[in-house]
């Protein structure tokens, strides 16, 4: 492991660790893309195995069906804590029904039948009849392929979840008003006009929009389904830094179709066919020596 100096979005000058790749060359180039330095992209990866991590999210023999069909079978995997976790897989392999099934969102589909257990942070199984499935929602929250905001104001959108718990001293909403656009890269483009629609933004802005919301609220996990798969390529490259910078606060898991992206972003990666989890590794592992044929024959192109 090396140490290389990069240059991030905000010319702040930061030191980031960067990996050997296996040819022995250094994995950092010069890639400079509208200010956004893609070399910081990916390059903090934590070399630990997954017996080493914390364990986030604990899912055991999870089958799912909808009505007769079964979508998932059997999956048994950790979700790593203050990690990125990709699922990646061809089109209908179950990627997103299995991120839904980590907040419960398959609730919402009445046909849908889940066995197994998933177990949040050492604690109940969510799926038991204790659990009040709004806070569970509050602690494990998701982003869409396409930015919901409100039709509020900016400030509305971010205070939402607050205000439905009750929380309505101005101080309060302020200062996390504030912190969660911080840490959506959002504040600095936002601050001045805070009382203006949400939907006044551009689509980059408004999934930013969208993470500040879900942050606001202080959740465990941040559930991501292809969160940057409807924006161009500078507001994906945004996301992907954001994706980077909040894993340190938040237990991270995207659904992407973009195996690049899953390279550049996750610790760790699942891929998955036909319902059923194929492999799952640490990241670099997974894109450079899988262990099973078809994980090798999806990153090579072969089929997907
Ligand atoms: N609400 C639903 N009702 C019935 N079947 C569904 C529903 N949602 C998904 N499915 C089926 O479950 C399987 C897995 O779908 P899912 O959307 O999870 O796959 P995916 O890997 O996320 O696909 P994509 O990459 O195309 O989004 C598919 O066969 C799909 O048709």
């Amino acid at each position: 492991m090396t140490e290389s100096v990069a240059v991030a979005q905000d010319e702040k000058v930061e030191t980031v660790q960067s990996f050997e790749q296996p040819n022995g060359e250094p994995a950092t180039q010069e890639h400079k893309t509208h200010g956004i330095n893609l070399d910081s992209l990916g390059r903090g990866r934590r070399k630990l195995s997954l017996e080493e991590e914390e364990t986030c999210l604990d899912i055991h023999d999870l089958n799912l069906f909808y009505g007769e069909k079964q979508a998932l079978f059997g999956i048994n995997m950790p979700i790593p804590k203050k990690r990125v976790t990709a699922f990646i897989g061809p089109s209908g392999c179950g990627k997103s029904t299995l991120l839904r099934s980590l907040n419960r969102m398959n609730d919402l589909v009445e046909s849908c039948k889940i066995d197994g257990e998933v177990i949040l942070d050492g604690e109940e199984d969510i799926y038991h009849k204790r659990v009040d499935v709004s806070d569970l929602r509050r602690r494990v929250g998701m982003v869409f392929q396409k930015p919901n905001p409100f039709p509020k104001s900016i400030y509305e959108n971010v205070a939402y979840g607050l205000r439905i718990q009750g929380i309505n001293k101005k101080r309060v909403l302020d200062d996390t008003v504030e912190w969660a656009l911080k840490g959506a890269a959002l504040w600095e483009e936002v601050k001045d006009r805070l009382h203006d629609s949400a939907l006044g933004l551009s689509g980059g802005q408004q999934q930013r929009l969208v993470i500040a919301r879900t942050i606001a609220v202080k959740p465990e996990v941040l559930l991501l389904d292809e969160p940057a798969s409807a924006l161009d390529p500078i507001s994906t490259l945004k996301i992907e830094e954001l994706i980077n910078e909040l894993k340190d606060r938040f237990t991270i898991v995207i659904v992407t179709h973009n195996m690049q992206q899953a390279a550049r972003v996750s610790d760790y990666t699942a891929f998955m066919y036909m319902g059923q989890l194929i492999e799952f590794g640490d990241t670099d592992t997974i894109f450079t020596n899988p262990r099973e044929k078809k994980t090798e024959d999806y990153i090579t192109g072969r089929y997907g």
